[in-house]
């Protein structure tokens, strides 16, 4: 294995596994930290955690597992991976998990960029914006688990870690590769261990790809992956996939508005059914009892219970924050297990926390990674006869399940 990936979920390594697979390397996604060896050919092996809300400490344990499986397979550099809309609180877990990478692997001059220009995520001055709004103000201020109120990753970053925060601004990151190194050297000096990079376009993440060369570790969104197959000699080349036939289902626990949009565009032309919380929580609706429907339905068919802002804060006012969506998650979890038991072969899943659990739930242990769907989302073997897709709640375009099952299908 040439480049050891840790990702603080599970829709965020499947992000960052297609990109890798994109640039040519042959990339397997582990659900946990595996047991056993990797197989001989795998260049690139992402070990995805569902640590991005945990404990900060426990967050640290799981990711130093992680860092050490990844070391026995011979990697020679580490990739962090979180979110590019940089999901965390002024406790952690981002700041804590790099500190102890990088003091494991003696790093510095770390690079932190999570910009992601595919899914409009770009760093400026140190600040991250989605699209034409400063991150604390693009609704993830509101975010229910990590409310991001300050743009600023610089600051962010430092309220997080033990360490001083450096910069290499948009300027040198256009004058390119060489001009980039030779500031985060400046940074360095200066005596800043973790260093945010500005970036704008796929060009400066390519730029900032070739200075990443050689650096013992990296962190960021799958943005800043984008140049870093090349380093490896590998080529950007068509990802071989076999399609898979039989019976495709997909559900959604994720509330974003984009997933939303998906849900309300796909139960207009297919069979959809709406999950009420209330009654998976007060245990009136069985998964078996879903799990039937769906097997039932032809087509794709979607079971949901992506809800409004309102309609959530509701029910987590009534039932709980933690009880509400544990008592969702496992539902679904089980629901994805029923059904493939019962002959499902194409499972689509909408929702970071949402898809970690039916992963969980499913027992899959490696997934290998096939083309991808939309920015973000690639399709994903995960045995002989079941491929999967997890979205990431912000991602894929408004005919994202349509398009899923097509490509899962292998007939886009
Ligand atoms: N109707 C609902 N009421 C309350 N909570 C819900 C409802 N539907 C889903 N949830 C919970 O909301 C959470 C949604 O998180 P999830 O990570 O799956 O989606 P997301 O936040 O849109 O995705 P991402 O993390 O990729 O951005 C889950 O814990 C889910 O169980
Ligand atoms: O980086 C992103 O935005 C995604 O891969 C992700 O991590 C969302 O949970």
């Amino acid at each position: 294995m040439l480049l050891g990936c840790i990702g603080d979920d599970f829709t965020g390594s499947s992000d960052l596994a297609n990109t890798l697979a994109k640039g040519g390397m042959r990339t397997v996604q582990y659900t946990g930290v595996p047991n056993v060896p990797a197989a001989q050919d795998v260049q690139a092996g992402v070990v995805a955690l569902k640590s991005r809300s945990i404990d900060p400490s426990e967050a640290v344990t799981q990711s130093l597992a992680a860092l050490e499986w990844l070391r026995a397979q011979g990697c020679e550099q580490i990739f962090f991976k979180y979110c590019s809309t940089f999901d965390s609180t002024p406790e952690g877990n981002i700041g804590p998990v790099a500190d102890a990478l990088a003091d494991t692997l003696a790093a510095h001059k770390v690079i932190v960029c999570p910009a992601f220009p595919g899914t409009g995520r770009s760093i400026y001055q140190g600040h991250l914006f989605v699209k034409d709004r400063l991150l604390n103000e693009s609704g993830m201020q509101n975010h229910p688990l990590t409310p991001m109120t300050d743009s600023d990753i610089r600051r962010w970053l430092g309220l997080q870690t033990r360490h001083t925060v450096g910069h290499v601004p948009a300027q040198a990151v256009f004058d390119g590769a060489a001009r980039i190194s030779e500031v985060l050297e400046a940074e360095h000096e200066a005596g800043h261990r973790h260093i945010v990079v500005d970036a704008i376009h796929d060009s400066d993440l390519i730029e900032i790809g070739k200075a990443a060369k050689g650096l013992p570790l990296i962190t960021g969104g799958s943005g800043v992956a984008l140049g870093l197959p090349a380093n490896f000699g590998c080529k950007a080349s068509e990802v071989p996939w076999q399609g898979q036939s039989g019976k495709a289902l997909a559900l959604s626990g994720s509330c974003s508005a984009a997933t939303r949009s998906q849900v309300a565009l796909h139960a207009a032309h297919h069979p959809s059914r709406e999950i009420a919380a209330a009654s998976v929580i007060e245990g009136r609706l069985t998964p078996q009892e879903v799990a039937d429907w769906l097997l039932d339905q032809s087509g794709l068919p979607l079971a949901y219970s992506s809800a409004d802002p309102d309609a959530v804060a509701a029910v987590q006012a009534q039932f709980g924050r933690d009880r509400s969506s544990k008592a969702l998650e496992t539902f679904f979890a089980e629901v994805a297990r029923l059904a493939v038991a019962g002959g499902a072969t194409r499972i689509i899943t909408a929702g970071g926390e949402t898809s970690g659990a039916v992963v969980e739930g499913l027992a899959l242990g490696s997934l290998e990674i096939g083309p991808e769907i939309d920015p973000g989302v690639p399709a994903l073997r995960a045995g002989s006869d079941l491929v999967v897709a997890l979205k990431s709640g912000n991602f894929g375009a408004e005919d994202f399940f349509e398009k899923a099952g097509r490509v899962l299908a292998g007939t886009a």
